[in-house]
Parts: structure tokens; C-alpha cells; sequence
């Protein structure tokens, strides 16, 4: 029987955001980003267990207080990618091939139970896994060429997390990845092996908080909770 782990790269620096600390720490509402996340895994009676990496020198970590226990994995390299696979290493002796693994920003705080629910029930056994992701609903614009040209926007869609796949075909997927630095979704690697992840419709409170500005969003959405 499959089991399903999340693991949650929580090992960036937040340069866009430009704060004091690490993005992931910063409080939303009060909370700790990074918390907030937590609890989402932590209420899903789905989840088996929770792995989160961090950088190895960091400070802050021990200031968040899981409702359930996690696993802390210093083992966050210099890209997302690079944090995901030697978190997925040291991940081994725990999972079996065929355990899930939901891969999620810690910097995603709006995540709840029921998306990870959704998830799971859409993926099922597909065998490229699969991931939320939002549908684009305005017009796209490319300033690629010099010229600002419009890209039909039909069948375009903006990923977000957790991507769900099978321990085994992660780590082989990452593994075989030309350039894993050179991703930005684990989706990537797996559509590299010619395989064809799920959409599935995630939700805009699972915005990735990555500016400034994007704190009163997720703090905006994150207060519906309490009400
Ligand atoms: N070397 C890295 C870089 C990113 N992440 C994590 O990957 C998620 C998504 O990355 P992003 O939003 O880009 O976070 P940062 O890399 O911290 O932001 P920035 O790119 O602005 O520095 C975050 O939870 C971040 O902590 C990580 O674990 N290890
Ligand atoms: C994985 C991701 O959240 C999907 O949209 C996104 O690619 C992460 O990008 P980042 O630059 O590491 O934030």
C-alpha cells in the first residue's frame, strides 16, 4: 500500500523578498510562514510524514513548532533542485520506490488540506504523477523577440505545488536531468522522460509568496481561515 510524504524545500534565502530573515520565517498573520505550511500536511490525514530542508547553518528553524513531528533534513543545496534532491537522498531509508512524495514550497503558505486531497484523488495511479497548477486566465505577453508579441493563452497554465510522483520516478527523473540546476519544477524532469505530469486545478491562495507585496495576499487569504 503507498504511502504519501511531504517533503518541503525550506532552504532558500528569499532574495527577491529582501527581508531580514529567510522569506519561509517571516510571519504570516503572526505565524511563521514555514508553520503555516506545516500545518497544511499536518491536517491532512493523508500524509504519513513531513520532511523539511533546511540549510545546514540554519538559525531559525528551531524557532517553528510543529503540530506533529517532522523530520529536519540540514541538508539544503544552492538551488531549489539541488535541496530536493539531497533531501530525496536522505529520504531513503524511509520510503519505499513506490511512496509518493509531494514536493512543496515552504514559501507556498495558502496550501490546505483539501487541495492535497484533490490532488491525490486526480493523480490516483497516473503514471507521470501530477501537480496544482492555476489555468491562465489573462493575456500573455512575450517580449522574447525584442517586439512585444501576444501568446495564445489557451492550454497554458502556471504550476504550482505540491508535485506528487513516486519516490522511484523522482529520483530517477531528477537523476537523469541534463541540468537539474537549470529547472525550476520537478514536473520538468519527469516530462524530460517523456511522461505527462496532471494538471490539476489548484487554487490562487497557493501562491508562491516570493515579493514584498505578496505578503498581505497570502495574509488576505490565510485570515479566511480564521473566520
Ligand atoms: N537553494 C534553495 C532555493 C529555494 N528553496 C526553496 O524552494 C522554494 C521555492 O523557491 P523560491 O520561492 O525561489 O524561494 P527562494 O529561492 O528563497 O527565493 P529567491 O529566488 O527570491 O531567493 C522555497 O520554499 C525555498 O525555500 C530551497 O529549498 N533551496
Ligand atoms: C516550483 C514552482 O513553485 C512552480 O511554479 C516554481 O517553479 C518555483 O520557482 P522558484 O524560482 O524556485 O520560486
Amino acid at each position: 500500500m503507498k504511502r504519501y510524504f511531504a517533503l518541503i524545500p525550506a532552504a532558500g534565502i528569499g532574495a527577491r523578498m529582501a527581508a531580514a530573515t529567510p522569506k519561509q520565517y517571516l510571519p504570516i498573520n503572526g505565524v511563521p510562514m514555514l508553520q503555516h505550511t506545516l500545518d497544511a500536511f499536518h491536517h491532512s490525514d493523508q500524509i504519513a510524514h513531513t520532511f523539511v530542508v533546511v540549510s545546514p547553518d540554519d538559525g531559525y528553524i528551531d524557532s517553528i513548532t510543529p503540530e506533529r513531528s517532522v523530520t529536519i533534513l540540514r541538508c539544503g543545496g544552492a538551488t531549489r533542485m539541488e535541496s530536493i534532491l539531497n533531501g530525496l537522498r536522505a529520504m531513503r531509508s524511509e520510503l519505499g520506490d513506490d511512496d509518493m512524495v509531494l514536493v512543496h514550497d515552504a514559501a507556498r503558505p495558502g496550501l490546505t488540506p483539501q487541495l492535497i486531497a484533490k490532488l491525490i484523488a486526480a493523480v490516483g495511479d497516473h503514471e507521470g504523477g501530477g501537480l496544482l497548477a492555476l489555468p491562465v486566465v489573462d493575456t500573455v505577453k512575450s517580449t522574447r523577440t525584442g517586439a512585444v508579441q501576444t501568446t495564445p493563452r489557451d492550454g497554458l497554465w502556471l504550476a504550482q505545488t505540491p508535485q506528487m510522483f513516486s519516490y522511484a520516478l523522482l529520483v530517477r527523473a531528477l537523476a537523469l536531468a541534463p541540468d537539474p540546476n537549470a529547472i525550476t519544477d520537478d514536473a520538468s524532469a519527469i516530462e524530460m522522460l517523456g511522461l505527462s505530469p496532471m494538471l490539476v486545478e489548484g487554487h490562487p491562495r497557493n501562491m508562491k509568496v516570493t515579493l514584498p507585496t505578496d505578503i498581505a495576499i497570502a495574509e488576505m487569504y490565510l485570515r479566511q481561515d480564521s473566520k
